[in-house]
């Protein structure tokens, strides 16, 4: 058995620099986890059988909407697959998902749950793949697998698979969910979308000031996001992660986040989590070796 996290990610800034010719957006972001994020378990199972179930969160929202995505369309089931496809594996697995993390929220859920997947499948069925080969076939189920997989801290380019580890600092953050689930997909459809930022070296972008392209639009479409942003700013520079719709502010210390937290407006979800420039993943496989 094995029992590994799927921590979130933030995305510290975020800018679109083009489009490429396969409609896919190249972008400038910098990754860090956090110490929040689901749970999977994972147990052999014989003949190739795969089985997915949820476990009880203790978000009731975020456990029910991830029992609407069918198995097969679960990223979980996807990585799986993929393993089991490229090197003719044929084992099997029960894996069971403890959701906390929103969906929609450009926390990196899904991806995160994938690349947890990969690394602990490739384990558990000692398939002996490097992290270069799980990254690449990560990227196949979507941009953010990548990182997640390689478990660092990272500038990213491309659209997200050229990463170079960084080391901001590991402050503490509050991080709010508004009841609003963004599809990615959408935000890089919209005309309105700001797709021409200027390509800035990572020295460059260390001392300048951190954006979010997504976040006007984000908050045009969906005003409480507006809203919640300039109630956070009050308490510390705020930004969207991702194509959002969750937003997050850095605090020096867990108990001014945790002091924050508690005023937010009534019936906001969110948490108060830790920076982490290693990911909790690798952090949790280092100490089971
Ligand atoms: C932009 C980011 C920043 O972290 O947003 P979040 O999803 O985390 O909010 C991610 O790179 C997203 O990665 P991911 O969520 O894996 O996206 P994918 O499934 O690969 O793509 C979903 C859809 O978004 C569009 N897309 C995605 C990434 C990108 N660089 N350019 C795009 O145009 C494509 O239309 C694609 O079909
Ligand atoms: N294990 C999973 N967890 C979350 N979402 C998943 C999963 N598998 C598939 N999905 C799909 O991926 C979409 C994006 O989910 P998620 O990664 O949580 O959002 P974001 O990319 O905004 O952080 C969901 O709306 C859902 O349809």
């Amino acid at each position: 058995m094995l029992l590994l996290p799927a921590p979130a990610k933030l995305n510290l800034f975020l800018t679109i620099t083009g489009r490429r010719d396969d409609g896919y957006h190249n972008l400038q972001t910098l990754f860090q986890f956090v110490d929040y994020g689901d749970t999977l378990r994972f147990n052999l199972a014989p003949e190739g059988e795969l089985k997915l179930t949820n476990a009880l969160a203790s978000c009731e929202i975020t456990s029910s909407a991830i029992s609407k995505v069918a198995p097969e369309q679960n990223l979980i089931i996807k990585a799986a697959r993929l393993l089991q496809a490229h090197t003719g594996c044929g084992q099997g697995a029960h894996i069971e998902l403890t959701k906390r993390l929103p969906m929609g929220g450009g926390l990196g859920g899904g991806s995160s749950d994938a690349a947890t997947t990969l690394l602990a499948l490739n384990q558990l069925w000692q398939l002996g793949l490097s992290i270069d080969e799980l990254a690449i076939l990560g990227l196949r189920l979507g941009a953010d697998v990548p990182v997640f997989v390689r478990g660092a801290a990272a500038f990213a380019e491309g659209v997200g698979e050229q990463l170079t580890p960084v080391s901001p600092a590991e402050p503490w953050y509050v991080v709010l969910c508004p009841n609003v689930s963004v599809a990615t997909a959408d935000i890089f459809q919209d005309p309105e979308l700001i797709r021409n930022s200027p390509v800035l070296t990572l020295s460059q972008w260390l001392s300048a000031s951190w954006r979010n392209d997504c976040e006007p639009l984000v908050k045009k479409r969906h005003p409480e996001v507006a809203k919640l942003l300039s109630w956070l700013v009050e308490y510390a520079p705020s930004r969207m992660t991702g194509t959002g719709a969750c937003i997050f502010a850095s605090f020096d210390s867990q108990q001014t986040a945790e002091e924050v937290l508690a005023k937010a407006p009534q019936g906001m979800s969110g948490f108060v989590a830790k920076g982490c420039n290693q990911s909790p993943l690798i952090s949790a496989i280092a100490q089971k070796k």
